[in-house]
């Protein structure tokens, strides 16, 4: 059986962070691990409160999995601190891990702050240059190559500025521009566009972090890139379609539509 390893956050009420991360394996038909970064109180209405696991516990965590069951592929999501994002890029290098999808999760859908301000450029410095895919959504790749981004033509000059800081495919997903829900997988001057038609939901909680699970989920399985991001796209929308509704807010999507 193939093995996915998720480094993220907790989200208590199941629709983003490692639960998401897990489920999504799951219906993959991969055996899920997790690392947790961080301990959240979230739900669909919002972020409550965030404490993030000091770095003894966080490496011990990775030396007892890494060192027992290795990962096929791994999916970094929520890691806030610039300590935290350091421990892992070393760990990572140690135990010379490959297939790492890297979702560089800045803010909640709810506008909370899920990066402290002063590790943004570590985790550009440090975690960019290992990953294999990096997922940036229209608010993060203008983040990281700091330019403001309309439309497609944007997203285009976004990937190109990006990926001249890593070696790692570039997906930016457009799922923040106004009607669209088309994402740019962009690597060495190459773009493909994967379209998606915008489905109406009033719950999308953690789309991001399924579709990066999701993609390492197929990485494992020695999928191709193109066919990763592929599959996992028609995995995503197929939890959108489901209509989930839980919740009194932005509720999440149903990880297991297709079991
Ligand atoms: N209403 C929708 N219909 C179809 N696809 C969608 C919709 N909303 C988001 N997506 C898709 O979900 C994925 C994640 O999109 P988005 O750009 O919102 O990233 P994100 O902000 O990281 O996600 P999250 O909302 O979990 O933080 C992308 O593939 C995007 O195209
Ligand atoms: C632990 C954790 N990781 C990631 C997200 C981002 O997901 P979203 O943008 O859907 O809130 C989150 N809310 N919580």
């Amino acid at each position: 059986m193939k093995k996915g390893l998720t480094i993220a956050g907790s989200d208590p009420s199941g629709g983003a962070g490692i639960q998401a991360d897990l489920k999504t394996f799951l219906a993959h038909n991969v055996y899920g691990m997790s690392v947790i970064t961080a301990v959240t109180a979230q739900n669909t209405t919002g972020v409550f409160a965030i404490e993030d696991l000091s770095e003894e516990i966080v490496g011990k965590q990775l030396d007892a999995v890494l060192s027992d069951i290795y990962p096929d592929a791994v999916k970094i999501g929520m890691v806030s601190s610039k300590e935290l994002i350091k421990l892992i890029a070393e760990k990572l290098k140690e135990y010379h891990v490959s297939n790492i999808v890297l979702d560089t999760v800045m803010v909640s859908t709810s506008g909370h702050s899920l990066l402290r301000p002063e590790a943004k450029e570590v985790l550009i410095h440090e975690l960019l240059p290992l990953a294999n895919l990096i997922t940036p959504n229209i608010p993060e790749a203008q983040e990281i190559a700091g330019i403001t981004i309309y439309n497609k033509e944007d997203m285009v000059r976004a990937a190109e500025i990006i990926s001249r800081k890593t070696n790692a495919y570039v997906l930016v997903k457009g799922g923040h521009l106004k009607d669209c829900s088309d994402d740019l997988l962009y690597k060495d001057g190459n773009e493909k566009w994967f379209f998606m038609e915008r489905i109406k939901v009033e719950n999308s909680h953690g789309t991001g972090c399924t579709l990066s699970s999701a993609i390492a989920a197929n990485l494992a399985c020695n999928k191709s890139m193109e066919e990763a991001v592929g599959l996992a796209k028609e995995y995503l929308t197929g939890a959108l379609i489901d209509g989930l509704d839980l919740g009194r807010g932005n509720g999440p999507i149903n990880h297991g539509w297709n079991l």
